[in-house]
C-alpha cells in the first residue's frame, strides 16, 4: 500500500462501546466504509477528524497526524467533514459559503477551481439564495461543494445521502463518480444504500462492533459470501469494465468485463469509457450444457469456484469464477445435488439481468 494513502490504527472506549479499527485505504479514489447501525462508523470518522481523542496512530498522505507523542488538533488536519445533515453559514448566501473556504486556499494548493465545482454540482442557480432557506437536497449539495473547495487531503463523507429523495441523490451521485477520476485525493464514504457501494466503492471496508475485520476491492469483498454484508436475497457482485459497443436500434450496449462481453441497457457512456455493472445472485442461474434458443442474452462458461450452504435454506450460493474476478449464482440445493454441482466444474452461467449502474 502507498504511503500516500491513508494509514492508521485508532483505539477508543466511549462507555461500554470500544472502537479498534485498522485502515490501510489507496490515496486516491473512493474508500466506502460498511456496518451496521451502532457499529461505530461515526466515531471513526470522528476520531480521523481529531474530534474524538482516540488512541493510536494516524497517517494521511505521507503527514502524521497523531501517534504517541504528536495529535493534530481538528483545524491543523486537512480534511472536509459532511455529515448526514450539514451545516452552512445560516446569514450568507451560497456563494459566499462556497468562498469561506477556498478564498482561505492559497491559489497554488487549490485542486480545484470554484466554477468548477458550482458547474459539477449544478449549483448557478443558488448562488444567491441564503444558506439557511435551502431544502435538504441542494443544502448537501453546497455542503459537498464547500468540503471540496478547501482542497483537503482527505474527505469525509458520514451518509451524505441518507436524508435525500431519488431526485438529489441523482444530482450528486453523477458529482462524486467524476470526482473519483479526477481528484487525487481519497474519499472514506460511509453509506448503508447498496446502490452507492456499487456505484462509487474503489475500496470497501467492513466494521463489525468497533472492528475492521475486512477490507479490499469490492469485487473481492461482495463476491463472498462468508462476509455478512447483505441477505443472501439481497448479495450482487460489482464489475468494472469498460463500454465496448453500441446499438442504438436495438438500446444494447456491449461492455466488456473480466475478460468476458456482456449486454446491457444503451449506456451513455462513450465506447473505452470505464463503467460498472451489478449482477444479483438470485439473477445467474446454471446449466451444465451450453443453452440453445434462449432469450437469456448473457451466458457465459464459467468454472465453479466454490459453493456455501446457507443454514436452514433450501438455497446455495454459487461461486463462479471469471477472468479476474468472480460472480455470484444463488440456486436451490436441490439443483445443486441434481446437476452435481462442485468446485472446479464447467458450468453455463445464464445471467437474466446485468444493471448498469450509471
Ligand atoms: N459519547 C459516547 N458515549 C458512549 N457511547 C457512545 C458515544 N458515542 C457513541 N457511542 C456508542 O458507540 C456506538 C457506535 O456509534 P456510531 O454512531 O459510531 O455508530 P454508527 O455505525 O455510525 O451507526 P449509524 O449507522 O446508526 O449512524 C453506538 O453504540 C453508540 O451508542
Amino acid at each position: 500500500m502507498p504511503e500516500q494513502g491513508i494509514e492508521a490504527q485508532l483505539r477508543l472506549q466511549r462507555g461500554a462501546f470500544r472502537l479498534d479499527a485498522h485502515l490501510q485505504l489507496p490515496a486516491n479514489g473512493i474508500s466506502v466504509l460498511l456496518g451496521r447501525s451502532g457499529s461505530g462508523k461515526t466515531m471513526l470518522l470522528r476520531a480521523i477528524a481529531g474530534l474524538e481523542r482516540a488512541e493510536g496512530f494516524l497517517q494521511v498522505d505521507g503527514q502524521l497526524w497523531q501517534d504517541a507523542t504528536c495529535f493534530r488538533l481538528p483545524h491543523e488536519r486537512s480534511l472536509g467533514y459532511v455529515r448526514q445533515a450539514s451545516e452552512l453559514l445560516p446569514h450568507l448566501d451560497v456563494r459566499a459559503n462556497l468562498e469561506f473556504g477556498y478564498r482561505r486556499i492559497p491559489r497554488a494548493q487549490r485542486r480545484l477551481g470554484l466554477d468548477e465545482v458550482i458547474a459539477l454540482f449544478g449549483l448557478e442557480d443558488l448562488l444567491e439564495q441564503r444558506a439557511e432557506w435551502l431544502p435538504n437536497g441542494p443544502r448537501q449539495r453546497v455542503a459537498i461543494a464547500c468540503a471540496l473547495l478547501t482542497s483537503p487531503d482527505l474527505l469525509l463523507l458520514d451518509a451524505p445521502l441518507t436524508c435525500l429523495d431519488r431526485h438529489s441523490r441523482a444530482q450528486i451521485l453523477p458529482a462524486l463518480e467524476q470526482l473519483r477520476g479526477q481528484l487525487r485525493i481519497p474519499l472514506l464514504y460511509v453509506t448503508h444504500n447498496q446502490d452507492e457501494v456499487t456505484r462509487l466503492a474503489d475500496h470497501l471496508v467492513l466494521l463489525d462492533k468497533g472492528k475492521t475485520f475486512a477490507s479490499g476491492p469490492p469485487g473481492h469483498l461482495l463476491s463472498d459470501p462468508r462476509l455478512p454484508l447483505n441477505h443472501p436475497d439481497e448479495a450482487a457482485v460489482v464489475l468494472i469494465g469498460q463500454v465496448e459497443h453500441h446499438d442504438p436500434h436495438y438500446r444494447l450496449s456491449t461492455v466488456r468485463v473480466a475478460g468476458e462481453t456482456l449486454s446491457v441497457s444503451l449506456s451513455r457512456l462513450p465506447p473505452g469509457a470505464e463503467t460498472r455493472v451489478r449482477i444479483f445472485a438470485r439473477d445467474v442461474s446454471l446449466s451444465l450444457d451450453p443453452p440453445h434458443n434462449s432469450s437469456i442474452l448473457n451466458i457465459l462458461r464459467v468454472r465453479i469456484a466454490d459453493l456455501f450452504h446457507e443454514q436452514d435454506s433450501a438455497r446455495v450460493m454459487v461461486r463462479l469464477a471469471l477472468d479476474n474476478a468472480c460472480i455470484l449464482a444463488r440456486i436451490t440445493r436441490l439443483s445443486a445435488d441434481r446437476l452435481g454441482l462442485a468446485p472446479g466444474l464447467q458450468v453455463y452461467a445464464q445471467i437474466k439481468s446485468v444493471a448498469l449502474m450509471e
